[in-house]
C-alpha cells in the first residue's frame, strides 16, 4: 500500500484540537487505500515557553523529509512580553512558509447553502483567493529607530520581485483555465505605486498568454466591498501576501464563519511538502472550551489529500462537511463534529 508521510505541528490554542479532527477525518477518507503515517511534532508558543526552542534546524530538515504537512495554528498570548514581536508567527510559520517556498498560498472560498451567511443575497460564490506566500511585507525588511521616543519612525517594506511575482500570476492563470476562467488582481496601485506597476505589468504579460481569461483589476479597498456586495463575480483573485491574509479573513466571514476556511501552502514544484492549515490563528479566547469548529481543519485535510493525488479522498470529505453543515445541531462541540463528519467520510 503506498505512504503517505504527513508531518503534524498541532500548535497552539485550538490548533491541536482542529488538527485532531482534521486527522480523524483523514484517516477515514484514506483508510484501506493508503498508509498514513502521522509524525507529531510539538513546535509553538507554548513549546517555545516550555524550551527555549521555536524550530531547530535539524527540526526543520526532518520536517521536510515528509510528503506533506498539517498544521493548526500558532501563537500564544499577545500581551506576553515573551512573544512580542510575533516571535511564533514570523520565527516558525512563516520560517516554515519561506523555506520550503511556499508561494501559492491558496484560500478557497464556497458559501454553502446551508450555511447560515451575512450576506444579503449569498448567490453563487465559489471563488479563490491566491495569495502570494513568501514576498510582500512579511518578509521581516524593516527597522525603527529612535523607539520609545516622540521622534520614532518605523519601516516595514514590502518585498515584491518579478520572479515572485510572475510565478504566482502564472498560477493563478493556469487555476482559472480550469475554473470559470476570470482573475481578478487585487491591490493598490494608485498608491502602492511601484509595487503594484510590477504586478500590474506582470498580470498584464501573463493575461497575454491565457487569451480566454478575463481579468479585471480592483483596488482593495474596493475589493472588500465587492467582497460582501457580490462576491459571485470573482472566480480566482490574485493579491500580495498582505492584501491576500485580511481578504481571506473577510472571504472566511461571508462564507459563513472562519472556522469553515481552509487554506494550502503549497510548493508547485513539488520540492518542499506543501503545508495545510485553516485560515483562522491559535483563537486563543476560546481554546479549551471544546466549542472551535473543527472544519476549517478538516477541509484543509480535503485540500492535502487532492494536493497529494487522493482526490476521491478529498471528496468525498467535501461531501461529508456539505452533509454536516446542512444538518448540524445548533449546539455541538470540536470533538462531536470531528465524530461525524469522519463517520459520513467512512460510510461513503
Ligand atoms: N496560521 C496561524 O498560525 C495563525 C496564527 N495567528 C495567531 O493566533 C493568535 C490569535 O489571533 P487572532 O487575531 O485572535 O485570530 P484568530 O483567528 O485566532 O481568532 C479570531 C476570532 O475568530 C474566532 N475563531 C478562530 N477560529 C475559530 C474556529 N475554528 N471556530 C470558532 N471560532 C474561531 C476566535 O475565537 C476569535 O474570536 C495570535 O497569536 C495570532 O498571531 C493568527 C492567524 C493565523
Ligand atoms: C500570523 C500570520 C503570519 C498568519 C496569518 O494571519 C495568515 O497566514 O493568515
Ligand atoms: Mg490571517
Amino acid at each position: 500500500m503506498e505512504q503517505l508521510q504527513l508531518a503534524v505541528i498541532g500548535g497552539d490554542g485550538i490548533g491541536p484540537e482542529v488538527t485532531g479532527e482534521a486527522r480523524k477525518v483523514l484517516r477515514a477518507a484514506l483508510a484501506g487505500a493508503v498508509d498514513l503515517v502521522e509524525t507529531e511534532f510539538a513546535l509553538g508558543a507554548a513549546h517555545y515557553l516550555e524550551t527555549g526552542e521555536i524550530l531547530p534546524e535539524d527540526t526543520m530538515a526532518e520536517i521536510a523529509t515528509h510528503d506533506a504537512i498539517l498544521l493548526g495554528a500558532v501563537g500564544g498570548d499577545p500581551t506576553d512580553p515573551r512573544l512580542a514581536g510575533g516571535i511564533i508567527e514570523r520565527g516558525l510559520l512563516l520560517k516554515l512558509r519561506f523555506a520550503f517556498d511556499h508561494y501559492v498560498n491558496l484560500r478557497p472560498t464556497v458559501v454553502h447553502p446551508a450555511v447560515e451567511s451575512p450576506l444579503r443575497e449569498p448567490g453563487d460564490v465559489d471563488f479563490v483567493v491566491v495569495r502570494e506566500g513568501t514576498e510582500g511585507p512579511y518578509v521581516g525588511n524593516g527597522g525603527s529607530i529612535r523607539v520609545g521616543t516622540p521622534h520614532e519612525i518605523a519601516n516595514e517594506t514590502s518585498v515584491n520581485t518579478a520572479y515572485g511575482v510572475e510565478r504566482v500570476v502564472r498560477f493563478a492563470f493556469e487555476l482559472a483555465e480550469t475554473r470559470s476562467k476570470r482573475v481578478t488582481l487585487v491591490h493598490k496601485t494608485n498608491v502602492l505605486v511601484n509595487a503594484g506597476g510590477l504586478w500590474r505589468r506582470i498580470t498584464d504579460a501573463v493575461a497575454a498568454d491565457h487569451p480566454d481569461v478575463s481579468v479585471d483589476y480592483l483596488h482593495v479597498d474596493a475589493a472588500t466591498i465587492f467582497l460582501v456586495d457580490r462576491p459571485s463575480r470573482f472566480d480566482v483573485i490574485v493579491t500580495d501576501n498582505l492584501f491576500g491574509d485580511i481578504l481571506t479573513d473577510l472571504a472566511g466571514a461571508i462564507a459563513g464563519g472562519i472556522g469553515l476556511a481552509a487554506s494550502g501552502n503549497i510548493n508547485p514544484d513539488g520540492t518542499f511538502p506543501s503545508m495545510f492549515e485553516p485560515v483562522h490563528g491559535s483563537a486563543p479566547d476560546i481554546a479549551g472550551t471544546g466549542t472551535a469548529d473543527p472544519t476549517a481543519a478538516i477541509l484543509s485535510a480535503a485540500l492535502l489529500a487532492e494536493h497529494q493525488g487522493y482526490a476521491d479522498a478529498a471528496r468525498r470529505i467535501r461531501d461529508a462537511v456539505d452533509q454536516d453543515v446542512a444538518s448540524r445541531p445548533a449546539s455541538t462541540t470540536t470533538s462531536a463534529t470531528g465524530d461525524r463528519i469522519a463517520a459520513l467520510v467512512a460510510a461513503a
